[in-house]
């Protein structure tokens, strides 16, 4: 089974335009896994944009399904992630200053760093997965620094797909081939939405789980929350 993990970044986007705590991200967190989220993904920014240190804390108590914290590993992060202890920490190398997510790990030329980051996070009880491109041999880089899975960035093949699907889905089903005959899990994320996503599970049927967020809470703008996360579901089955 694909879990889908609903990303309330973009809730936080939206709370934080005001200055107040409309829309709740606390309720609407609970409320993403009453309408059938299986894990709840935030991505904790040094600028906090959106999603704020104080709301991760919270989060901690909140989150009954999976606990998904993404980032770049830095002290202000790992802080993060000894205190919260969710179920999965996914390692992004993004710049500070970075718009949005754009590119995976380079394995090999950080395999010192990351089997030493893999170490220190496991033993707070988290998965560890690595955010990577659709690289054969940046999974095979991340299966030998011993991550638990990895997060393949999926905006090329969402970018792709919509000239040729087939050709945007390639490269992925042969990383996914490799990380799973390295034993090691397979979750994508980034630019899934509702045209784009049951063709990734068609080819990948074996997916651990889909991250999705900024399409997600868009699509829930005209279709309403519960039904957005239907929709999505319906998609993965
Ligand atoms: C790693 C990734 O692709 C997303 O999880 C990222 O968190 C999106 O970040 P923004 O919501 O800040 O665009
Ligand atoms: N890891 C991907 C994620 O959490 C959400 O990415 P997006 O759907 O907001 O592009």
């Amino acid at each position: 089974m694909t879990k889908l993990s609903v990303n309330i970044n973009k809730i936080a986007t939206l709370r934080n335009a005001r200055g107040g705590n409309n829309p709740d991200v606390i309720k609407t967190t609970i409320d993403c896994e009453r309408f059938g989220a299986q894990g709840i993904t935030v991505h904790p920014r040094p600028d906090e944009r959106h999603i704020r240190y104080s709301d991760v804390v919270q989060l901690k108590g909140v989150v009954t399904t999976e606990f998904n914290i993404e980032g770049y590993p830095d002290q202000r992060y790992l802080k993060i992630i000894a205190e919260a202890k969710p179920d999965q920490a996914t390692l992004v190398p993004d710049a500070p200053d970075a718009i949005t997510s754009n590119a995976g790990w380079d394995t090999i030329k950080n395999a010192s760093l990351l089997r030493d980051l893999c170490q220190e996070i496991k033993s707070h009880g988290a998965r560890v997965s690595i955010f990577v491109d659709p690289s054969p041999r940046m999974v095979e880089g991340a299966i030998a620094i011993g991550a638990d899975r990895i997060e393949l960035y999926t905006e090329p093949y969402a970018s792709e797909f919509l000239v040729s699907k087939e050709v945007a889905v390639k490269p992925y089903i042969e990383s996914a081939r490799i990380a799973k005959e390295g034993g090691i899990g397979i979750n994508a994320g980034h630019d899934l939405d509702l045209h784009n996503l049951k063709f990734l599970k068609q080819n990948i049927p074996y997916l651990d789980e889909v991250s999705i967020g900024h399409a997600l809470i868009c699509d829930a703008l005209y279709f309403g929350l519960e039904n957005t996360i239907q929709l999505y579901l319906k998609q993965l089955k």
